[in-house]
This record gives C-alpha cells, structure tokens and sequence, in this order.
C-alpha cells in the first residue's frame, strides 16, 4: 500500500522549505505532497542550487511514489514574495492555509499523516489570526478536547501536560481533570501506538522539590498526587510526582516509557539537550498522525543550505511508520 504523507514546510522565510527541498533529494517510501506555493519551492532551490521537479498532486489519481528530486505538490498561494530570514505578516494567512488544508485531508482520508515543518507563532498572531501553536491548532480543526504533546528521541520521551500557555497560567492549568486526560492519552497511545502493554510514566511535580511536602508550593498534594493515586487505582503505572531536576537520570529514566512534564519548559530542554537535530514532535490524542520537527524556523539559517535534516527527517520516518501500522491495524 503506498501511503500519503502530506507536508507543511511551515514559515515561508524559515529554513522549513530549505529542507523539505533537500530531504526530497533522497527516495522515499511514501507519496509525500508539499502543502505550499510552488513559486516558493522553486525560487529556495535555486537559492540552494537544487534542481527539483514539482509534480501537481490530483487526488483522484492513485498513490504515486515520486521519483528523488521530486515532489508532490497541492499548490496553496503566498501572500507575498519571501524574502530569506525576513517575516512578513502578509504570509501569516499562507501559513494558515496550509494547515487547515493538511487538517481537512486528513480528516477526510486523502491524507495517512501530516508532517509539518515550523511556524512563527509571533508573525501569524502579529498578522491578526490568533495562533499558539499546531498541537493546540489542529485539536481545534478536528474538535478534539485534549491532545498531547510528546516529543521523542533516543532513548526519552517527554509528553507535557499545559503546552503554549505563560509560566503564570501553568499553576491554573493543572487541575486533575486535565492530568487525567492527558495521562490517559499518553498511556493509551504509549500502548496502541509504540507497543507498550503497561506504560511506565514518572510524573514531575510542578514545585521545586516536588513541592517539599508542601512548604514549596501545595500542587503536588492538593492535585497531582491524588490524581496518580486514582490513576493507578484504575490500571496506569505513574510514577511520581518526583523532583523535576533530579527525575532525569538514567537511574530513573532507565526503568520508564515516557516523562511527563507539567509545563514546556519543565521537560522540553532536557529532551534538547540530549537531543537536539534527532527528535521528534508527536501530537497524541488527535484523530490523525502529526509529527514534527524539534527545531523552530531557524530564519538566521534559511536560503544558507547549513539547516540540518536530521529532526524533519524522522518526522517523515515517524509519520509513516505510524501510518503503516495504522493502516495495518484497520
Ligand atoms: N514545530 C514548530 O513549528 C516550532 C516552531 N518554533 C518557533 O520557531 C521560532 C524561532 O524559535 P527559536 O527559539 O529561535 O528556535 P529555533 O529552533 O528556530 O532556533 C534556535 C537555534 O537553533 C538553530 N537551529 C534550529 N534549527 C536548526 C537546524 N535544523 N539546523 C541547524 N541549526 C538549527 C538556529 O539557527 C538557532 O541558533 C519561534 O517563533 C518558535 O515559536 C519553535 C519550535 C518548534
Ligand atoms: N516546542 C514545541 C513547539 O513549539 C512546537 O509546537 P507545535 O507547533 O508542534 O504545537
């Protein structure tokens, strides 16, 4: 069976483009169809000195794997011309466009999954369209409550439970509605999705010191910890809460599936740090696969051909293996 792999390069001055284009150079086991302006690829080629051969994708025809140096393409128009490394509010709509193309057709079945390279959350606010982020985007185009963001890489997977909110809102956030969802998606998908029959989850606290009974802040004991307590009641495996800065060493980390942080910056830069260029973002919980790179728009880097591959190539990787499995699954 040849999957459909649809491809948001994301912000238009970024380096998402410069490696989609370079990332085609190679065979790939799947139709991959850029959502995107085709001016935009063929111009970041040449900047880039690649030839490259744009096939108009038609749905209707069967799936049709492209030979390298070529690309799919479901032809969505910029706002304006691209200028490398230089936002433009103009193509915050583009941006947009893309990914409410990629949402709709996966919802409907055209696509297997969605890859999406990066966006400036900044210039598409900043072009009037309120915008945190594609987790929260795309729960949003396919009315899903909950949705997690976990990334992954060798050897650690980090899922959050508040994601593009301020470090003011986090404390709020975390209510034992809330953990329990999340906590169930990931243990769900942890086992449906990477084989694991009873996912082991350590759990940060929020606190300092997991909150120092209580002396350092009172969500560890107010809201976290009756929620494991309940949660393992049912059938998880959560271990936690545990201090945030010292749950991340392989003592701990060597007897469990995944971390779940209770903020972004809680959990996201150790994940980097070990990581960094050989992650990927998967979105759980939503009705269809999404992966992503680990990396922004990286906008001091486009047009140079320095950008890595290495984080957007496992996505596609990630994205249709999901999507094999799922298909076999049905
Ligand atoms: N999946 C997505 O859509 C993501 C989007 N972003 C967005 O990206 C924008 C810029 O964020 P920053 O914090 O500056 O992070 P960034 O990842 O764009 O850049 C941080 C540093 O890493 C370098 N870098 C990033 N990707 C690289 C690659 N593939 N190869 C080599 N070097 C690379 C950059 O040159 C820069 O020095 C923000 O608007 C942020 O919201 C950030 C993370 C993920
Ligand atoms: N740090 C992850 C990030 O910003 C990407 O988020 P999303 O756009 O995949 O929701």
């Amino acid at each position: 069976m040849t999957l459909r792999i649809a491809i948001t390069p994301g912000e238009p001055a970024g380096i998402g483009p410069d490696l989609l284009l370079k990332l085609i150079q190679h065979d790939w086991p799947a139709q991959l169809i850029a959502i995107a302006d085709a001016k935009l690829l063929q111009q970041r080629a040449e900047q880039l000195g690649l030839n490259i051969n744009l096939i108009p994708f038609d749905e209707s025809a069967a799936p049709a794997i492209a030979p390298a140096g070529s690309i799919y393409i479901h032809q969505v128009d910029l706002g304006a011309d691209v200028e490398l490394g230089v936002l433009n509010d103009a193509n915050g709509q583009y941006v947009l466009d893309t990914l409410r193309i990629a949402s709709e057709k996966n919802m409907d079945g055209t696509f297997d999954a969605v890859v999406t390279g990066p966006v400036h959350k900044g210039i598409i606010n900043q072009a009037g369209i309120s915008f945190s982020g594609h987790t929260e985007y795309f729960a949003q185009q396919s009315n899903t409550a909950d949705v997690v963001m976990m990334l992954a890489t060798e050897g650690l997977r980090v899922a959050l439970v508040t994601t593009h909110i301020p470090l003011a809102y986090v404390s709020r956030a975390i209510t034992a509605e809330r953990l329990t969802k999340v906590a169930g998606i990931l243990n769900h998908d942890l086992q449906t999705k990477f084989g694991i029959e009873k996912p082991r989850i350590l759990v940060c606290g929020l606190n300092p010191h997991a909150g120092e009974d209580g002396h350092l802040g009172r969500e560890e004991i107010d809201t976290i910890t009756p929620t494991i307590e309940q949660l393992n009641t049912d059938g998880m495996n959560l271990i936690g809460p545990l201090p945030a800065d010292t749950l991340f060493q392989d003592k701990y980390l060597s007897q469990a599936d995944a971390v779940l942080a209770m903020y972004h910056d809680q959990g996201l830069p150790v994940l980097k740090y070990k990581g960094f260029g050989k992650s990927v973002n998967i979105t759980l919980g939503l009705p269809f696969i999404r992966t992503s790179v680990d990396h922004g728009t990286a906008l001091d880097l486009a047009g140079t051909g320095d950008a890595e591959v290495g984080s957007f190539e496992l996505a596609i990787r990630e994205a249709i293996k999901l999507a094999h499995e799922k298909a076999q699954n049905q």
